[in-house]
């Protein structure tokens, strides 16, 4: 058997959702880039959803199924209010919701297509509400139903803080929620691949993929970013802090990347958007930082930054609680989850690779009253 490690290299599925080659990446084929520039984030859901750009009419009728579908249900709102809300972490939070949320759907067994793609439309419309329904709790808030008039972008940080948001904040979040929505066969969606594949449910499926992107190394990284800035606090610190990680062989948050070489695409907007963001709210030490920071990995271990690195400071920029950001990251990679997990339904093989063994072989069953 020939072990490769961290499944690195290794290609599972064949998909035709988004695409990584020579370090450019691609939803259904349109660069980055592109989408960036000029794209809704429901155009993007419709696009990895339909695998082609909408229409005028069609984009209309996706915006106000998402609208309609935004409602949570009473009982989720009546269950964060039971949780230990000084201790738990939001990505928890939305984890158990989403899987919570499950148990009031009534197709949520159903398995045909029709039926799983009205599920996508409702986990779309609702993980926005749930995480600043849940924001707004936990600071002894009401939630703020959602408006149907406003775009997904700013619906969402008008949940979160009761206020319509100005046109360049709606703008910086409409891009990020762009610019996260798909990441080819990344460690959660391949989680909610695994999942669905066993033909268990788009629930079941999109509460593992949670679970899978709230760690550190994945999309948990946006928060320690954040954390790591905080700490090292000003521009005269960067250096002594990140040579000293360095040293003591620490990883910088933020950097690095399973299969980028020359660099993430995606971290170049939303370092402009820190640029502009930062200077706007009269907090450019952050984009500085990040900034010395970018300098003395890149020349000293050769990593560009990756997605979580300047999208740390956007989100803080836009007044958003740090323990949020991983959050907000579900929020758009929601669709890439979606888009993934009916397209493996419309294929299905489990997935069920090997492990080599190398533990110990042939013991002898030692019955228990003679173990040492
Ligand atoms: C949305 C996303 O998920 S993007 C990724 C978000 N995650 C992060 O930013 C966390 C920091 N980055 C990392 O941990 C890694 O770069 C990962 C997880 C993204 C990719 O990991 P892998 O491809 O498995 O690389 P691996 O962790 O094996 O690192 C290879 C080498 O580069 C080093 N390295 C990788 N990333 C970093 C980093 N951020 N800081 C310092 N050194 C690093 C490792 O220490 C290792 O060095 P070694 O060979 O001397 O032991
Ligand atoms: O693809 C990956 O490994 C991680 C990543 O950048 C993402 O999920 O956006």
């Amino acid at each position: 058997m020939t072990v490769t490690r961290g499944l690195e290299g290794v290609v599972a599925t064949t998909s035709t959702i988004s695409s990584i080659i020579d370090d450019t990446l691609t939803y259904v084929g349109y660069n980055i880039d592109d989408l960036a520039e000029h794209a809704t984030f429901e155009e993007v859901v419709y696009l990895l959803w339909h695998r082609k750009l909408p229409n005028k009419e069609e984009l209309e009728a996706l915006t106000k199924q998402l609208a309609e579908n935004a409602d949570i249900p009473q009982q989720i709102i009546d269950h964060f209010k039971m949780y230990p809300l000084d201790k738990v972490h939001p990505m928890a939070a939305l984890r158990t919701a989403i899987s919570f949320l499950g148990l009031y759907d009534e197709e949520a067994e159903a398995m045909n297509p029709e039926a799983n793609y009205r599920k996508a439309i409702r986990l779309q419309a609702k993980v926005s509400t749930i995480v600043a329904a849940f924001s707004r709790i936990r600071k002894g808030l009401e939630p703020v139903p959602p408006r149907k008039d406003l775009s997904f972008a700013a619906n969402f940080l008008y949940m979160l803080t009761g206020k319509e948001p100005d046109p360049i904040a709606e703008e910086a979040f409409n891009k990020a929620l762009v610019l996260h929505a798909d990441h080819e066969l990344n460690a959660s969606t391949f989680t909610a691949r695994v999942c669905v594949a066993t033909l268990s449910d788009v629930y079941s499926g999109i509460t593992a993929a949670i679970g899978a992107l709230k760690g550190p190394l994945h999309g948990g990284a946006n928060e320690a970013v954040m954390k790591m800035l905080t700490e090292i606090g000003t521009l005269q610190n960067v250096e002594t802090y990140i040579h000293n990680k360095l040293n003591n062989k620490e990883k910088i948050m933020g950097f690095g990347h399973r299969v980028y070489r020359h660099g993430d695409p995606r971290a170049k907007h939303l370092k402009k958007m820190s640029e502009k963001l930062t200077k706007l709210t009269g907090e450019p030490h952050w984009y500085d930082m990040s900034v010395k920071i970018e300098e003395i990995v890149t020349s000293t271990k050769g990593l560009p930054p990756n997605v979580d690195f300047y999208s740390a400071s956007v989100y803080h920029s836009l007044g958003i609680d740090h323990d949020l950001f991983t959050p907000i990251f579900a929020i758009s990679r929601m669709s890439g989850w979606l888009a993934h997990i009916l397209e493996q339904y419309e294929n299905n093989r489990l997935i069920r690779p090997r492990a080599e063994y190398t533990g110990p072989m042939r013991q002898v069953y030692v019955p228990l009253e003679e173990r040492a």
